[in-house]
């Protein structure tokens, strides 16, 4: 079957506290979203690879793809006020009858194997979810105090988030909730049980100043 990913890369970043949008940062010499880009486009040379950019944000890539050479073919799509409404604009690009994959443009170290899987697993008609379980004690803090909770029931989620276009499509039609953090929890809401893979530990979202070193320690082990 075909396939497709909308990596979405519509953020400015506000918590990297950085001069430009924390998906155009060095890792490695070269801007994060080219390497996030690479690590679809090793698994299948076919994808079809659809970048969601704040609208703003787009001539400074299409500069980036320049200076660094870079000619992995990509569609690129209009960043939206949320993640959620970027993945929207994005899903608008892909056709029906794929199984199309959502990534954090900010995950550049995604294992092949965990993509490989997801994808697999979705073939089957199925909304599936890369994570990995919590390895701190947890709690959980209401306005009364604060109480320990059962860490193996928790997993930690990560992306790629992976599902048949329609499925997906269609529950992306529903109205805007606060709640709808990630795809799965849209897909739920719209009344499709999550499968659980797992995924890597590597595969961090890059969002504070030390990921930034923690990702190029660890890079080798993925790459
Ligand atoms: N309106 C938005 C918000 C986020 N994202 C993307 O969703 C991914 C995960 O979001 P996050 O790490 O929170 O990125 P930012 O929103 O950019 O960061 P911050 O919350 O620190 O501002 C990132 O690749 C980000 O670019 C997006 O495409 N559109
Ligand atoms: C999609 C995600 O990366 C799964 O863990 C996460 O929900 C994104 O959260 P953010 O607040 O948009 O960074």
């Amino acid at each position: 079957m075909k396939k497709a990913v909308v990596i979405v890369a519509g953020g400015s970043g506000s918590r990297m506290r950085s001069d430009i949008p924390k998906q155009f940062l060095l890792l490695r010499g070269r801007p994060i979203l080219m390497h996030t880009i690479e690590r679809f486009y090793s698994y299948c040379r076919n994808i079809k690879i659809i970048v969601v950019l704040p609208q703003n944000e787009i001539e400074r890539w299409n500069h980036l793809c320049l200076d660094y050479h870079f000619t992995i073919q990509h569609e690129v799509a209009q960043g939206g006020d949320t993640r959620y409404h970027s993945v929207k604009n994005g899903l608008a690009l892909a056709e029906n009858g794929t199984i199309v994959g959502i990534h954090d443009g900010v995950r550049p170290l995604v294992s092949t194997a965990v993509i490989k899987k997801c994808y697999e697993e979705a073939s089957a008609n199925k909304a599936v979810i890369p994570a990995i379980p919590a390895v701190d004690s947890l709690r959980m803090v209401t306005a009364e105090g604060n109480s320990a909770i059962d860490r193996s029931s928790i997993r930690l989620v990560q992306t790629p988030q992976v599902f048949p276009s329609e499925m997906l499509t269609n529950a992306y039609k529903q109205q805007y909730t606060s709640t709808f953090t990630d795809d799965a929890s849209v897909v739920e809401a719209y009344g499709i049980p999550i499968t659980i893979v797992e995924g890597n530990v590597e595969n961090i979202k890059i969002t504070n100043p030390i990921d930034l070193a923690i990702a190029d320690s660890i890079f080798d082990s993925v790459i």
